[in-house]
């Protein structure tokens, strides 16, 4: 007989649950189950593990998931982009909850809630006994709740999206936006001014068509002064550093600690 059981709640269960504090979140950004494992331990909300910009795929991210199961924080997997067959893929290795860069409008978001979705509301393929997202039909009625077991955020990250956001903030199945200003700084013309005040201006406006549409609003922020803005503008979530980004610059923070000492510089190539 095998064992009942129940999946974790979702990034949206944890949102709705957080009493109006802001839920804080790292990047796991090394491919590595133990830099996630480590992340997860840290005492954060919540973990990114990213398959756009980083070295993951489904096997690096399905060892990341298992390392970082038994820790609170909530797991979200950012895929390449919002395509049909890989969301299938990675919500049926037991990826939760999905955040999807790059949308620009509610129809893209709309194709996205539907590739999350079982027909008739959707086109995602069924192969439940074969997949660790029912592990593998040992959890009850499945296939007729999977939409309660996972959480779909979507990227806010440029202006044709900042143009859009109340009707993708109001799009059924979104349950959070996540606004990624160096994307956003980009499409603007600012490339890597995350800080530049119009993109302030349309990450605040972003927070605000979020808050009014009662759709949580999520940032990311490695400056700090930018989070604590952003945090007490409304966002709901931030992500506030990354693996990789904290083991270089604290790398360099060490060597150069010790390079006047040792009478040396740092290496250079
Ligand atoms: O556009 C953004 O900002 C993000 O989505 C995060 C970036 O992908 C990454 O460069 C971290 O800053």
């Amino acid at each position: 007989m095998p064992v009942p059981l129940t999946l974790p709640p979702t990034f949206r269960d944890r949102l709705a649950e957080a009493d109006g504090r802001a839920l804080i979140g790292l990047w796991t950004c090394a491919g590595s189950p133990v830099t996630a494992e480590i992340v997860a331990g840290s005492g954060c909300d919540w973990v990114l593990l990213d398959a756009e910009h980083s070295p993951n795929g489904l096997e690096s991210v399905l060892a990341q998931l298992h390392a970082m199961s038994a820790y609170p924080a909530t797991p979200l997997v950012r895929p390449p982009f919002g395509d049909t067959v890989l969301i299938k893929q990675f919500l049926d290795l037991g990826a939760q909850n999905l955040l999807i860069p790059m949308v620009d409008s509610a129809e893209q978001a709309e194709q996205i809630v539907r590739a999350a979705r079982y027909p008739l509301g959707g086109v995602r393929g069924v192969g439940s006994a074969l997949a660790r997202s029912a592990r593998w039909n040992r959890v009850d009625g499945y296939l007729g709740r999977a939409s309660e077991t996972i959480s779909l955020t979507v990227q806010i990250e440029s202006a044709a999206a900042v143009q859009d956001v109340e009707r993708i903030a109001a799009v059924d199945g979104v349950d959070a936006l996540f606004v990624g200003p160096s994307d956003l700084a980009a499409s603007m013309g600012h490339l890597g001014q995350q800080s530049h005040p119009e993109v302030v201006d349309a990450v605040l406006r972003s927070i605000e068509a979020g808050r009014a549409a009662g759709t949580p609003v999520g940032v990311n922020a490695f400056v700090p002064a930018d989070a604590e803005r952003y945090i007490a503008a409304g966002a709901s979530f931030v992500a506030v550093g990354a693996d990789v980004a904290i083991l270089a610059r604290q790398t360099e923070a060490l060597v150069d600690r010790f390079a006047g000492v040792a009478g040396g510089e740092r290496s250079s190539y």
